[in-house]
């Protein structure tokens, strides 16, 4: 029997650290860090999971402001939705709900976003950022997955991580993450031959494929750890039910630790959401602190 990794426990202990720390922000410097949602068109997958945003962003004590646009809206208001944001000193992230309707440019949106509340890590700043192996806000979904990754391996160096996937949203930041935690990374997608050769040599498998129970138990070795990032939606005995990338069934018994989906990366994804709005929310405060220190520079300062 693999062990659970659990992802609703988990995110409950992440969110219940943020709450902490909000509470200590209102208190030591009168600030409430707040996130912005803006969502464009009525996609029910959406619809959930901006609904979830909300309600964990009450428990953290953070406020969330909803922009919800026509499925029709264009460029330029999208734009100029985002630059009220960009300028809005109360507003401290700003997440666009993606895939965007198809006549919108998602990267001219995601560039345009101040890279400092960039709470998604999806501005070129921020991707780079990761890549250099610089501070910066960490993409909400791969930063659960090391958090989960922790809770089995105190340490990852030197271990063989096969990520499944190559987008940006998930598989190329999990790849950063992981070589940045000293593992030895394989990044494989549809074009690779030979995955379930490539996966069997993994001692952690991370699956972000968005193929409905695709990893099968002959793909995993012995001892390996599942993250299964996948959730789709399928129809079992004509009910809708999520699974995810991962045959959890056949893969539990042969696997040392695993995510259960729903309940497994979802949650901390949200969780995550949470930490980055928090992270920015106090980078901005330093901002303004050290702009006000360069604007009245103190006496003292003066080498005399
Ligand atoms: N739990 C969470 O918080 C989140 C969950 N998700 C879920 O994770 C999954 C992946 O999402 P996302 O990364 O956005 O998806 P994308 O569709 O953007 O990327 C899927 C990746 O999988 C690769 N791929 C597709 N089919 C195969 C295959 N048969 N064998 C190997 N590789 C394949 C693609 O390869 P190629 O690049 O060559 O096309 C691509 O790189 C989805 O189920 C999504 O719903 C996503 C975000 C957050
Ligand atoms: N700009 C942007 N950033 C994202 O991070 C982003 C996005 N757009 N677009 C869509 C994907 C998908 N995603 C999910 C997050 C949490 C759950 C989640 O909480 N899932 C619950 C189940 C929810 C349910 O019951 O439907 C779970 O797995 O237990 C799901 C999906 C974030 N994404």
């Amino acid at each position: 029997m693999a062990r659970l990794i659990d992802g609703k426990q988990l995110s409950a202990q992440v969110l219940v650290e943020v709450a902490t720390e909000v509470q200590q922000l209102k208190a030591e410097h009168g600030i409430t860090p707040a996130l912005a949602v803006v969502l464009v068109g009525d996609d029910p997958a959406s619809q959930v999971y901006v609904r979830n945003k909300v309600l964990r962003a009450e428990e953290a004590g953070i406020r969330s402001i909803e922009h919800r646009l026509e499925a029709d809206t264009d460029q330029q208001t999208l734009n100029a939705v985002v630059d009220q944001l960009n300028k809005d000193p109360e507003v401290h992230g700003i997440l666009v709900q993606l895939p965007l309707p198809k006549q919108l440019d998602e990267a001219q949106i995601i560039a345009a976003i101040n890279p400092a509340k960039d709470v998604d890590g999806f501005h070129p700043l921020s991707v780079g950022a990761l890549a250099s192996g610089q501070p910066s806000l960490v993409p909400c979904t791969p930063l659960g997955c090391m958090i989960m990754l922790q809770q089995i391996h105190n340490d990852l160096s030197g271990k063989h991580a096969v990520v499944i996937g190559r987008s940006n949203i998930v598989g190329k930041p999990m790849a950063a993450l992981l070589l940045q935690a000293n593992c030895t990374v394989t990044t494989v997608h549809s074009h690779t031959q030979n995955i379930e050769a490539l996966c069997r040599q993994a001692d952690i498998v991370v699956a972000a494929v968005g193929r409905p129970e695709l990893v099968k138990a002959d793909w995993i070795k012995t001892g390996a750890t599942v993250i299964d990032v996948g959730i789709n939606a399928v129809e079992v005995d004509g009910r809708r039910k999520l699974v995810g990338d991962v045959d959890f069934a056949s893969v539990e018994p042969v696997a040392e630790a695993i995510t259960p989906v729903p309940g497994g990366v979802g949650p901390m994804t949200i969780a995550c959401l949470m930490k980055n709005t928090l992270t920015a929310a106090r980078a901005q405060l330093a901002s303004v602190a050290s702009k006000d220190i360069e604007s009245n520079p103190e006496p003292t300062a003066a080498v005399g």
